[in-house]
């Protein structure tokens, strides 16, 4: 398998101390589709930065591809969605916003703004697209910042919380993008009942940003006492099931228990 992300001993302390991961070994390869789930300040978020080459870890490093630890080396091939969408709107207009992305990467202009046009059709925002971004709501915001890093179709995608202010609509069509993405995901995020749609393995944060465990969503998402440990839940359909069925039937997601139940009834 192909490594694309290898992090070892990665740590992170802020300026004033707070020290927000903690000594983070792990390798993703590709294809992978992966989350990372912790507790709100666990870590999540600088952890993401981290392996986007986005802030310099105190200690350890990251290697990319299997071949460089400058992340500005690989740009282009990182797609990182930051959890405040303010972070990418930053042009006259949303279109701007999301061709800017396949612009810089000299992406002939015809196929360019047929991505544009075809993200802006899943994500609905076809007729937004000649507002300035600060004139969107918070969902539209969000779906327009999914769009521009989506639209450089890079190698990997490094997802902070890509479903946070948008309804279940668009929900399902962010998660569909998500799923048809011929690349490697990584999601961070501290809802679970997202996570079995999209990862089959997940990395868990602890409250300390060490981490807590790396394993199937399965075995993560039914180990209650783990989730507890670090300040969460199992997901919804796993609460429902939890001691009905081993930890091996209990269904992850909303149509796997619709399937159960009408096993059942
Ligand atoms: N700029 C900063 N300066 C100092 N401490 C920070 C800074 N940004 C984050 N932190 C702290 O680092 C820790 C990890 O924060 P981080 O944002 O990575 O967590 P998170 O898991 O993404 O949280 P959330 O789920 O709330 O988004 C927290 O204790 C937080 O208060």
């Amino acid at each position: 398998m192909d490594t694309v992300i290898d992090a070892r001993g990665l740590t992170h302390a802020y300026p004033d101390g707070t020290t927000a991961i903690s000594d983070v070994d792990l390798t993703i390869e590709r294809g992978e589709r992966v989350a990372v789930v912790g507790a709100n300040g666990s870590g999540k978020s600088t952890l993401q930065l981290a392996l986007g080459g986005l802030v310099a870890p105190t200690a350890g490093e990251v290697t990319y591809f299997g071949e460089t630890t400058d992340a500005e080396a690989v740009r282009e091939r990182l797609g990182v969605l930051l959890q405040d969408p303010n972070d990418y709107l930053f042009n006259t207009t949303v279109r701007e916003d999301i061709e800017y992305g396949p612009a810089q990467l000299g992406l002939p202009r015809e196929r360019a703004e047929r991505r544009v046009a075809s993200l802006a059709d899943e994500l609905g925002l076809t007729d937004l697209l000649d507002r300035p971004p600060f004139r969107l709501s918070g969902g539209e915001k969000q779906r327009a910042a999914v769009a521009s890093v989506l639209a450089f179709d890079p190698d990997v995608l490094l997802l902070d919380e890509p479903f946070g202010a948008v309804d279940a609509h668009y929900r399902a069509r962010i998660r569909d993008l998500v799923r048809d993405h011929d690349g490697t995901v990584v999601v961070f995020t501290p809802s679970l009942d997202a996570v079995p749609e999209i990862a089959e393995r997940v990395l868990v944060v602890d409250r300390d940003g060490s981490i807590a465990a790396d394993a199937s969503a399965r075995a993560v998402l039914t180990d209650g006492d783990l989730l507890a440990d670090v300040g969460l839940r199992p997901p919804t359909t796993v609460r429902v099931f939890a001691g009905l069925l081993d930890d091996s039937d209990v269904p992850l997601t909303v149509p796997e228990a619709r399937e159960r139940l009408r096993d059942a009834l």
